[in-house]
């Protein structure tokens, strides 16, 4: 899909009448090669041919809305109370983010009243509207020592008109809605329910996965966090199956659809040999197969150490009568099949029945790698989209969310941010990284699993 300049302008309020408290701060600044000043774009593309394709001005490019302090504002800060929510599955950096936000919102501009809703978008329903947390800077000020949520996370759906009706009886202007691409995708119907009452509502997203799997922005927050905690495992289990005679070490890490933390834990590392994602389909029989690969491995080398993300080979799980149908979780997202366990289970009978005496040692650490507290600079990144959603909350913008694009800050219109998934892709330069770090670039590209041909 061809993107142009007006898919990506982002839905304000209205008019900005009032003084920011931070604009005579801003009074001076100009563009430069480290700020990008209110009124500049950002470009969406950044190559000489993809931009000379379009062949247009540079004011006509494809561009974000730059993020970052307005001199005028929307709201008038004393009269704001600001609700915040955070949905889904923990990511580690959630505590660091709603710190940020409570500390911008008062320390910067003054607002006095901060609620955090409970257990995710349920907190919105009208059993559980009352029960909210006031959040102050006294009661944030250390939890981002803490993993998880102070507020709270859940699954499943609720109705949006509910939702508004609850932001109107406890009186929120802005919400900040802490979520994936569920969340992002509650948060677009949410503002599109305050848009058709008419309401001065802001909702702004900031973007959270630990799956990287939402598009338009670098990485999301966690992801890194969550992916060096990811690459202990791999170091753990590689030097399991070193140590064991026809070692075999396998660790599933999460990535539903969307292979990000194998790849990126598997190279933090470079001890695996074999790394398999969603996006890659693999087989595991035949002569190119994996079964016949790790065999290979394990006479040459001794032993094997695979990778595996939770989402890889589903449809080897389907032929074998392994899954749930179409079973989905309460957001209605696909539960899936346990990869890891087919692996340990055909390769230890496929390796016995070749005459080899394979220990196999398989480890899923599961929740483990985003239960985390976020790292230095996952709790810099927080901080930093929490101060863009909350000047971007303040100029009045909504149906919006703020995430890092080519090293800027800026504002993604919410609907482009749930119109595609963020996936590895395999003819792009991280899969390349993993070929190339596995020692299986030489083959055939068009192979159905180019990583199992040998280099
Ligand atoms: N298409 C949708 N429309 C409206 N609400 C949705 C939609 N998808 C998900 N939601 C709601 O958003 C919330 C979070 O969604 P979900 O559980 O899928 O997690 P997420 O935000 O995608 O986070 P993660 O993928 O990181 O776990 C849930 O309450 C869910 O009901
Ligand atoms: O938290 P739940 O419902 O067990 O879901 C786990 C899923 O959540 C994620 O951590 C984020 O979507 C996925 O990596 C994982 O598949
Ligand atoms: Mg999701």
């Amino acid at each position: 899909m061809t993107l142009h300049l007006d898919d990506l302008r982002v839905r304000h309020l209205g008019e900005c009448h009032h003084d920011s408290p931070l604009a005579e701060m801003l009074a001076a600044k100009r563009t430069s090669p480290h700020y990008v000043a209110e009124g500049d774009r950002v470009l969406l593309e950044d190559t000489v041919s993809m931009l000379a394709e379009h062949g247009l001005p540079p004011d006509r490019l494809p561009s974000f809305e730059a993020a970052g302090p307005r001199r005028k504002i929307y709201f008038d800060p004393v009269r704001v109370t600001a609700g915040i929510v955070t949905c889904g599955g923990l990511c580690p950096g959630l505590n660091d983010v709603i710190r940020g936000l409570v500390q911008e919102l008062t320390t910067q501009y003054g607002v006095e009243r901060i609620l955090g809703f409970r257990n995710g978008l349920r907190g919105l329903t009208a059993q559980h509207r009352d029960d909210t947390i006031e959040l102050t800077p006294d009661r944030v000020r250390d939890i981002h020592n803490a993993g998880g949520t102070i507020l709270g996370s859940s699954r499943g759906a609720q109705d949006a008109d509910e939702m508004v009706d609850s932001l109107l009886l406890r009186g929120i202007n802005v919400l900040f809605v802490i979520g994936g691409d569920g969340g992002m995708n509650a948060a677009t119907h949410l503002a599109a329910a305050i848009r058709a009452r008419d309401l001065d509502i802001a909702v702004i997203g900031v973007p959270k996965t630990i799956d990287n799997d939402l598009p338009y922005t670098d990485q999301s927050f966690g992801f890194q966090s969550a992916f060096a905690q990811a690459a202990n495992f791999i170091s753990s289990v590689s030097i399991e199956a070193a140590a064991s005679p026809d070692g075999i070490g396998i660790v599933k890490l999460m990535g539903r659809h969307s292979g990000f933390i194998a790849c990126y834990a598997s190279l933090a590392r470079n001890a695996a040999d074999i790394v398999l994602i969603p996006e890659v389909p693999f087989a595991l029989e035949g002569d190119d197969g994996l079964l016949a690969r790790v065999e290979q491995h394990v006479r040459a080398k001794g032993f094997v150490v695979i990778v595996v993300a939770e989402g890889a080979g589903q449809d080897l799980l389907a032929e074998r009568g392994l899954l749930e149908g179409d079973a989905t979780d309460a957001s209605g997202n696909a539960k899936l099949g346990d990869i890891g366990t087919l692996l340990r289970e055909t390769l230890t009978a496929h390796l016995t029945a070749a005459g080899l005496a394979p220990t196999v040692r398989y480890i899923d650490p599961s929740y483990a790698i985003r239960s985390v507290t976020a790292n230095a600079y996952d709790s810099v990144y927080c901080l930093r989209l929490a101060h863009a959603a909350v000047h971007a909350a303040m100029a009045g913008r909504t149906e919006t969310a703020v995430v890092r694009w080519r090293r800027r800050f800026v504002h993604v219109p919410m609907p482009l941010i749930i119109s595609k998934r963020n996936q590895v892709d395999p003819d792009g330069d991280l899969w390349m990284s993993v070929l190339e770090a596995t020692g299986r670039l030489v083959g055939n590209p068009s192979a159905r699993h180019p990583l199992l041909v040998d280099g």
